[in-house]
């Protein structure tokens, strides 16, 4: 049965983004369900907060737990084939709209993975917020995961204003769009020329001017630039990063840091390896679970 509460409505068109700021504001209410009809979308929260009204939503029920899923802007994506959970999905929030079922892990060059639609729009492109940046992402054509969104912060949050930043592995842009903020100027490459074609559509999205998006290998980038231009490398290809690690400390300075990203079972795997390009401080921190036994890490490794 509807219940009266607080309530923010607004236009279908900037739903994702008011629902991160809720979120983010902790005001969302997670009692009850959004709603929506044809024009707006209509947020619960949990007091009177500035542009609120009451309105009626339905109750969640306690019971009524979503199946496991990884949201990306308006799709849900699920590791099970199954229409039943599908459809569940698309019905708990109004921004979903379309759930894929991901029937492969990422594989190839470009790190990408085969979907089915599973249901509602037939499609693998959304629009993607994350901390006020607007993204266009095509799950179908190039690597995107939003579960790296605190990762990216907290690079952000170590730079100093003024950096020059190499991300060598730049898929559509993430982190360079996220490095942007506080970098004098962001190399942004990738091998992958859809993945730059959309990388270009997002720094257009953000208006951003400090970003150079390049496609080209990244073996060949210190062939490009000066030796030790770099304050800062990004190295975001975390199955296969060690063949590029000695392009990454030709383009970084002295004192510099480069962020190598890791698939690994057992802490501090990759030490040995890193310990013959500096004998400057290296910090590892798990950045998410990959899968059973095997986890995303992070070094951040200081060049000495
Ligand atoms: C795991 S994805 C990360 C993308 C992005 N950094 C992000 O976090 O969303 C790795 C990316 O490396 C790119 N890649 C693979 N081999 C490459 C190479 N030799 N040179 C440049 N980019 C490459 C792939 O196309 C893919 O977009």
């Amino acid at each position: 049965m509807p219940v009266k509460c607080w309530g923010i409505k607004v236009n279908k068109t900037t739903g994702e983004e008011t629902r991160q700021r809720l979120i983010a504001e902790g005001t969302l209410h997670p009692d009850f369900k959004p709603k929506k009809d044809d024009k707006y979308l209509y947020f619960p929260v949990k007091e009177k907060i500035p542009d609120s009204e009451i309105f009626e939503f339905e109750e969640r029920s306690r019971k009524e737990e979503l199946p496991r899923h990884e949201l990306i802007g308006g799709i849900a994506v699920i590791h099970e084939n199954n229409i039943n959970d599908a459809e569940l999905l698309l019905k708990s929030r109004p921004v979903i709209h379309t759930v894929l079922y991901s029937e492969s892990a990422v594989t190839g060059e470009y790190r990408t993975k085969d979907y089915q639609v599973l249901a509602g729009e037939n499609t693998t492109e959304t629009d993607y917020t994350e901390y006020g940046l607007r993204f266009k992402i095509d799950l179908s054509k190039a690597y995107f995961s939003a579960r790296l969104a605190n990762e990216r912060q907290r690079i952000l949050n170590s730079m100093e204003e003024g950096e020059k930043v190499f991300d060598l592995f730049a898929g559509v842009g993430p982190f360079a769009v996220a490095l942007s903020r506080k970098a004098s100027v962001v190399i942004a490459n990738d091998i992958n020329p859809d993945a730059v074609r959309l990388m270009d559509e997002n720094i257009r999205l953000n208006r951003i001017k400090n970003i150079t998006p390049m496609l080209g290998d990244a073996l060949h980038m210190p062939g490009i630039f000066p030796d030790g231009s770099f304050d800062r490398i990004i190295m975001n290809l975390p199955m296969n990063s060690v063949p590029f690690l000695k392009a990454a400390f030709k383009l970084c300075r002295k004192g510099g840091v480069i962020h190598f990203y890791s698939i690994q079972g057992e802490e501090g795997e990759m030490l040995e390896t890193l310990r013959g390009f500096t004998t400057g401080n290296i910090t590892e921190n798990k950045v998410r679970s990959y899968a059973p036994n095997l986890h995303h890490a992070v070094y951040d490794i200081v060049f000495e």
